[in-house]
């Protein structure tokens, strides 16, 4: 297949998007850090095996859906989560679901390449072991090469896998993330801003990847970048002011919006 082709069965598909089915359904979901509100209910669904872009300006709430998706606003002190989300047919606020299994289920990568001070290999395994994905110690060294080759990143850290993490380059260290959430078989991957603070090459190679892992896994990425968020989704999500302006095929975001204030996001005219 010549690549013209290629881009053209590619388009195509994405213009099918509405046929693909939800991974996760957020329903009237709400969001309260104390007093102050964040998320006013909010209706997103997150389509299987595609790229979600949530985008908007600073503090219009899309971190904070997204940390809905895998309870992370559990963690934040007086937090509060109305509404509903499910991931396939299980509810993420079910008082009784495991919510260490949950987040095995809906990794995260953050916005600061974090890996644990130690070695390459033990950021990978770390997972695995405390979850006994692994039968034996080779069953636990072939989900780390698995994981790494999935990041992009093995080639380069083969021979050091028993070196430092911390090591490594900046853009590195978000692949190593990016392994270390894979490891778990994770089924949705969610990365709050991932590319912002790496160089235009290290962005680059995220980018290629995160094309490359929408084969085996769901995705939804926060991003301020509008460039990044047309070249890596299928889908876009709008938030202003904690509402959900508009969600759509991000070609058709990017070209057609149906709401003023997404044309405005995007031509730079707030924000
Ligand atoms: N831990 C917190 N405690 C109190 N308020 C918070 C907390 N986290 C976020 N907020 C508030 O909730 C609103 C939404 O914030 P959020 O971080 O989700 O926005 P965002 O769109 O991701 O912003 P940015 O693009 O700047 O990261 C903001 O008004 C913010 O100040």
């Amino acid at each position: 297949m010549n690549m013209l082709t290629e881009a053209a069965v590619e388009k195509a598909l994405d213009h099918k998007m509405s046929n693909v089915p939800y991974k996760m359904i957020g329903k009237d979901v709400s969001v309260y850090y104390g007093e102050k509100r964040a998320l006013f209910d909010v209706n997103l669904n997150v389509r299987e095996n595609t790229v979600t872009a949530l985008i908007g300006p600073s503090g219009c709430g899309k971190s904070t859906f997204l940390r809905c998706l895998n309870r992370m606003n559990d963690t934040i002190d007086g937090c509060r989560v109305t509404g509903k989300i499910t991931l396939d047919t299980d509810d993420v606020y079910d008082p009784d679901i495991d919510v260490v299994e949950l987040r095995a289920r809906v990794g995260m990568v953050f916005q600061k390449p974090n890996p644990f001070p130690k070695t390459i290999y033990e950021n990978v395994s770390y997972g695995p072991r405390i979850h006994g994905l692994a039968k034996s110690k080779a069953d636990l060294d072939q989900i780390v090469e698995t994981s790494l080759q999935r990041a992009g990143l093995w080639n380069e850290v083969k021979d050091r896998v028993h070196e430092s993490g911390t090591g490594l380059s900046g853009g590195q260290q978000q692949r190593l993330c990016i392994a270390r959430a894979v490891a778990v078989s994770p089924e949705v991957i969610l990365m709050d801003e991932p590319c912002s603070a790496l160089d235009p090459i290290a962005t680059a190679k995220v980018e290629e990847l995160i094309h490359e892992l929408r084969e085996n896994y769901t995705i939804v990425i926060v991003t301020h970048s509008m460039q990044q968020a047309a070249r890596v989704s299928q889908r876009t999500a709008m938030f202003h002011l904690g509402n959900l302006v508009e969600e759509n095929d991000t070609d058709k975001m990017f070209t057609n919006p149906d709401d003023p204030r997404t044309q405005d996001y995007i031509m730079g005219r707030f924000g």
